[in-house]
């Protein structure tokens, strides 16, 4: 069974472009849980851009499925996880000039750090998943680190430009979950999917969960949450039924 994780950052964009209580990233968790989210993900970035402090607790305390809390490698991150213990963490790359996450962690470079923060993180009962590029040394590492889960950065192929990159891509990632898989991790993948190039990366059985944020949000201003929810779950079925 492939799950969705929905992101739901970027209702906290809207909301924190008036300063206003609305739209409210708990409302909207709720709705997408209602409409088939299997769990949800949200990302407390350094700089606050958009979720923020106040929203995780309530939100911990809100929904019904789980909580994956995407945070960089500092102190105070792991204070925050160790603070509200969602089910899960990803561990993912931060920087402040960043229009959005530019790539996978470096567990390689970073290897000490991660397994600290992994085993804190383990004791505290929060499943552990790094967010790393789809690169067979990444992956080795991110095993030999203790974490459980691995997400592969499908950025690069959501934003190939021209049909042989993406296929490059495709069969980049595909290659990642097999190798991630059989190393005993569980794999899941994210960054930039959209209803137009899920279908493919759903058609990956070795994927568990895919996290989608930014096109469900986007479509929701046109449709409403629940059924942007709805689609993406229906196109992310119909990919895996074609992997058949
Ligand atoms: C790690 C990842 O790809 C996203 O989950 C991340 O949250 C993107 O950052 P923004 O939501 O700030 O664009
Ligand atoms: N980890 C990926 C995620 O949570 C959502 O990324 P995006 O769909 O907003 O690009």
């Amino acid at each position: 069974m492939l799950l969705l994780g929905v992101n739901i950052d970027h209702v906290a964009t809207l909301r924190n472009a008036r300063g206003t209580r609305y739209p409210s990233p708990v409302e909207a968790a709720l709705v997408a849980e209602t409409a088939g989210a299997d769990l949800i993900t949200l990302h407390l970035r350094e700089d606050r851009r958009h979720i923020r402090d106040a929203d995780l607790a309530v939100i911990r305390a809100s929904i019904k499925t789980r909580m994956n809390l995407e945070m960089a490698l500092t102190d105070e991150m792991l204070d925050n996880a160790l603070r509200v213990a969602p089910q899960d963490v990803c561990l993912v790359p931060e920087k402040r000039e960043e229009l959005t996450t530019e790539g996978g962690l470096d567990v390689i470079r970073y290897f000490e750090t991660i397994r600290h923060y992994t085993r804190q993180l383990q004791a505290n009962g929060t499943r552990v998943s790094l967010f790393i590029d789809p690169d067979d040394e990444q992956i080795k590492a991110a095993q030999e680190t203790g974490a459980t889960v691995i997400e592969l950065h499908t950025g690069r192929y959501a934003d190939a430009e021209g049909e042989a990159v993406h296929q490059a891509e495709l069969v980049r990632i595909r290659h990642a979950a097999l190798y991630g898989d059989e190393l005993g991790l569980v794999v899941n993948a994210g960054h930039g999917l959209n209803y137009h190039n899920v279908k493919p990366i759903a058609a990956i059985r070795e994927i568990r969960e895919l996290n989608i944020g930014h096109a469900i949000i986007a479509q929701a201003l046109m449709t409403g949450l629940a059924p942007a929810v709805r689609e993406m779950k229906t196109l992310m079925l119909e990919g895996r039924h074609d992997a058949r």
